[in-house]
């Protein structure tokens, strides 16, 4: 029951009252860099092996990325790069290889790809710990972890080190993340799996770095079928069909819809919902006992859940990317249409189409297409650069030292920096308190979404009670007590940004741990959020199908462990 999930969870220890930037070096090169003593680094690494010089330094200058990271250019690393289209057993291969190695690492871009390989590994009596920005779990005696890519050490050594989905180094928000455990993992093994695009790239920026790279192809487990007729009326839909739809609003509205046929109930997965909940959805619709038999969804589905789905519908071939409706790029087709057929199920092939006859041309051209080639790689200056840059410019605060680094940054034709909008909203609020550059970093590279309004204010009174007290109680934010099964969507909404909040606070409780005491009560209220918007998702916003049984709802309570009753 995933109400007790967290408190079974074994909290590691992560180092006493140090702050731990999840997402950085671990400070080595800050430390470094204060006392001068560099001397590690082998000869070929620039530009911090003429430290002594440091005024010289151009600190903006992130033209050679891979001298960021001494451990693992130490390595002549063996790099594997398990390319091909969806479900063609790329993940599966690296899996094999990092089972059967002493030590090892999977970076995966989702938690719920690294809740997934961590009990892998177990099962098959490997043992292997789980690190993600917000769990610690530690297993007696592991020599392995499964890691959101966020959390990748690149100061430890491993045998086997595995990034999974690695053409997300081209994403514009997190690319950075993927960038970094691609040039800084020091691993004997390297296993890189993700769409063929990315190959020329990799070889390229792995060229200086003296690894060696070999390239394995894959082909598609099942073959994927496009349709050549649209679903056209919501009578057609079939069990074990899922649609796809990008707002969230249209997922509820097109639920409905197929509700109202009477004939199926519908599972959901999209982004915001909490990842304990999105797994549950999922899992209902892939129990072939279950009721909730076809699935609506947003591309939360293009990565990390294993679903049994024989077809796949667009309901739309656009989405909106935050400035302007677009239509869906090549890849994204490809990712969210390879969903159908998995390779393990039940269906002998995947099947995909539209409900618009009208978008069929370019669901069928888009299928028929490369990806088109990843041209560079995000990178996100680490906190040493800015730390030594706000060094040179000590009366700027934190916004203007990072809009400041950002344009003076010099890059090379195969990197860019990653969108840093998010930052620098944050870096805004942030600059109101009393507080450390690196205190501040923190702050900013959290998982808080600044769009979310109640997400921003979260932030924002957990930087302004840090920086008055040193100590921030959750109980002073927050009233345990009061969260109640949301009732309209626009409450829906409301419980899964306080999700997010408590969220955040569990992830500061890792880097700040005796300024965040209270990791416990957040993670059981969190427990209690995606709860609540479970019995939401079973019980309201439709109406009952006439020929179906309805499942029988349990009440919030009855679920819940006597350990969390009591913060009801
Ligand atoms: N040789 C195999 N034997 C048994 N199962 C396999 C094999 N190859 C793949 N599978 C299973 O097929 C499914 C798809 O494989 P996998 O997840 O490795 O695909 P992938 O290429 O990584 O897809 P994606 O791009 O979606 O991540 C998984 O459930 C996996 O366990
Ligand atoms: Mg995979």
């Amino acid at each position: 029951m995933m109400a007790s999930y967290f408190l079974r969870r074994k909290i590691l220890n992560c180092g006493g009252s140090r702050i731990l930037l999840g997402n950085e070096e671990p400070l080595h090169l800050y430390f470094q860099f204060k006392f001068g003593c560099l001397g590690t680094a082998s000869d070929k690494i620039r530009p911090y092996s003429s430290f002594n010089s440091s005024a010289k330094i151009n600190f903006t200058d992130l033209t050679c990325p891979h001298t960021w990271y001494p451990q693992a250019r130490r390595k002549h690393r063996k790099v594997f790069l398990h390319v091909g289209p969806t479900n063609s057993g790329k993940t599966y291969h690296a899996l094999k290889r990092l089972e059967s190695s002493s030590s090892g690492v999977y970076c995966g871009p989702l938690r719920l790809l690294a809740w997934e390989v961590a009990e892998r590994l177990n099962k098959a009596k490997v043992p292997c710990d789980l690190l993600t920005g917000q769990e610690r779990e530690e297993v007696e005696g592991a020599k392995h972890k499964a890691v959101t890519v966020e959390m990748a050490d690149v100061a430890s050594n491993y045998s086997c080190a595995v990034i999974d989905e690695i053409q997300m180094m081209g994403c514009n928000t997190r690319g950075y993340s993927f960038t970094r455990a691609l040039l800084g993992i020091a691993a004997d093994e390297l296993h890189l799996c993700g769409d063929p695009a990315v190959v020329p790239l990799v070889q390229d920026i792995l060229r200086v770095t003296g690894d060696e790279v070999e390239v394995q192809f894959y082909e598609r487990k099942l073959p994927l079928v496009p349709l050549k007729v649209p679903l056209g009326s919501f009578s057609n839909v079939r069990k074990s069909d899922c649609i796809v739809t990008f707002s969230r609003r249209e997922i509820y509205k097109l639920k409905k819809q197929i509700e109202n046929g009477g004939k199926h109930l519908c599972s959901v997965v999209y982004g915001s919902l909490p990842p304990e909940t999105r797994t549950k959805q999922a899992t209902m619709f892939n129990d072939a006992g279950s009721d909730f038999d076809v699935l609506v969804a947003s591309d939360a589905i293009g990565m990390g859940l294993n679903l049994n789905i024989s077809r796949i519908i667009f309901s739309t071939m656009k989405k909106f990317d935050g400035v302007l409706m677009r239509d869906l790029t090549v890849p994204e087709i490809k990712q969210i249409a390879g969903r159908a057929g998995r390779y393990g199920s039940k269906f002998p092939r995947g099947e995909v189409t539209c409900i618009h006859e009208d978008d069929l041309p370019l669901l069928h051209s888009s299928l028929n297409s490369p990806s088109p080639t990843l041209e560079r790689a995000g990178l996100l200056p680490t906190f040493d650069l800015m730390y030594m840059y706000s060094r040179l410019h000590p009366k700027k605060g934190f916004y203007q030292i990072l809009e400041h680094f950002l344009d003076n940054a010099k890059l090379s034709a195969n990197y860019f920096i990653v969108n840093c909008e998010q930052l620098l909203k944050t870096a805004s609020v942030i600059d109101e308190f009393p507080l450390g550059l690196r205190e501040k970093y923190l702050f900013c590279i959290s998982p808080v979404d600044m769009d979310d309004e109640i997400s921003s204010q979260g932030l924002t009174q957990f930087a302004e009670h840090y920086a008055k007290k040193g100590l921030v109680r959750l109980r002073e934010i927050f009233t345990p007590g009061t969260l109640k099964v949301p009732k309209t969507q626009s409450e829906l909404k409301e419980l899964e940004s306080i999700h997010k909040v408590l969220d955040l606070y569990v992830w500061l409780s890792f880097r700040l741990e005796d300024s965040f005491p209270d990791r416990e009560l957040a993670s059981s209220q969190k427990a209690i959020c995606s709860m609540l918007i479970e019995e939401f998702l079973e019980r309201f916003g439709w109406q009952k199908p006439k020929s179906r049984r309805f499942p029988v709802l349990k009440t919030s309570s009855s679920l819940l462990s006597p350990e969390l009753r009591q913060y009801l």
